[in-house]
């Protein structure tokens, strides 16, 4: 339904996004990750047409966004980080005014008009000044407008920004009542609501597609890590070499250097692998003391903040608070 091939963005000699590919499959709903100034805005508005790329190809429902924009608009309803609501107009007003800047008419647009304002559960407020309604109710209001010509693809940037947890919540439920029959990307800098609301995420960050799967693959092949960090005194060669020797270890690094004959050593292991007791007996007949041991667990915020840091994330949770949460 929607495919980015290669699709790059400058602004001046500045790379906003580079090389980004994926696609996203008729009814599935995509979430953009990543932190502030990653790109995110960037890719939406190339993929609602609003801009356009420095280079690559955006097809939506097959239509070539290049060559083709007035089809492939058609399909795209477009929520903005802010949304372009009027205050001094009534929701009623607006959503006409919105509906006849899509070419809708008479009696298709009022009937349009109604279906959205039942769909987004707004009719209580429909008749209210936009200035004077709650951030929730804007919000559903601007969701309103991007679904006024019946898009099969919704573009929503940022959905959630700025509301309090329970419009958060229900913009989420919302969010997910309309997919289905539509095709839906979002971004978010917030993990967790990509993982619940989304059936597969890209995680953006500095312009690069930097991984992109289901929540759960993503969790599966990130989060399985167990991390150990010690403190020994020794040779550095030697003690790397009996860490790495250990059963069930998949990295050893040194993370500190404490002075020259103590460091700071990070350990992976597989994730139902506790390897702290072999570690002790191996480094005690080994007559390379201990001097500190923590234990980690890995929470998918951490696995977020190490793709996007690209440093090993060693201010994880210790893993007795992260057992309180789990
Ligand atoms: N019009 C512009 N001119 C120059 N640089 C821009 C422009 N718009 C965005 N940028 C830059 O491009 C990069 C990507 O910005 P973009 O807004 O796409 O990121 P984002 O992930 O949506 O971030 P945010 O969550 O803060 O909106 C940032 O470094 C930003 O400063």
């Amino acid at each position: 339904m929607i495919e980015l091939s290669n699709v790059t963005k400058k602004y001046g000699n500045k790379i906003a996004i580079s090389n980004i590919s994926f696609f996203v499959k008729n009814g599935e709903i995509l979430g953009l990750l990543g932190p502030n100034g990653a790109g995110k805005s960037t890719t939406m508005r190339i993929i609602t047409g609003y801009l356009a790329p420095t280079s690559g190809i955006v097809k939506v429902a097959g239509f070539d966004m290049a060559k083709q924009p007035v089809l492939a608009k058609r399909h795209i309803g477009y929520l903005p980080e802010n949304p372009p609501i009027y205050k001094d107009m009534t929701v009623y007003e607006y959503l006409n005014f919105a509906g006849e800047l899509k070419g809708l008419k008479g009696k298709e647009k009022a009937r349009r008009v109604s279906k959205v304002i039942e769909e987004v559960g707004i009719g209580d407020v429909k008749n209210r000044l936009i200035g004077r309604l709650s951030r929730g109710y804007k919000q559903r209001t601007g969701l309103a407008q991007a679904l006024v010509s019946d898009p099969d693809v919704l573009i929503l940037d940022e959905p959630t920004v700025g509301l309090d947890p329970q419009q958060i919540t229900e913009i989420r439920q919302l969010i997910k009542s309309l997919s289905g029959k539509r095709t839906v990307i979002l971004s978010s800098h917030i993990l967790p609501e990509v993982s619940s609301l989304c059936h597969r995420v890209a995680i953006i960050n500095k312009g690069n597609l930097i991984a992109e799967n289901t929540p759960q693959n993503l969790g599966k092949s990130l989060m399985g890590h167990h991390k150990v960090v010690i403190q020994a005194r020794g040779s550095n060669d030697k003690i790397l070499e009996i860490l790495s020797n250990l059963s069930g270890i998949e990295s050893v690094e040194v993370s500190k250097v404490l002075n020259d004959n103590l460091c700071e050593y990070t350990i992976e292991s597989e994730m139902d692998k506790d390897v702290r007791e072999q570690l002790f007996y191996a480094m005690a007949n080994n007559n390379f003391p201990i001097l500190e041991m923590r234990s980690y667990v890995m929470s998918l915020e951490d696995i977020f903040l190490q793709l996007v840091t690209e440093e090993p994330v060693i201010s994880a949770k210790p893993q007795w608070e992260a057992g309180k949460t789990k």
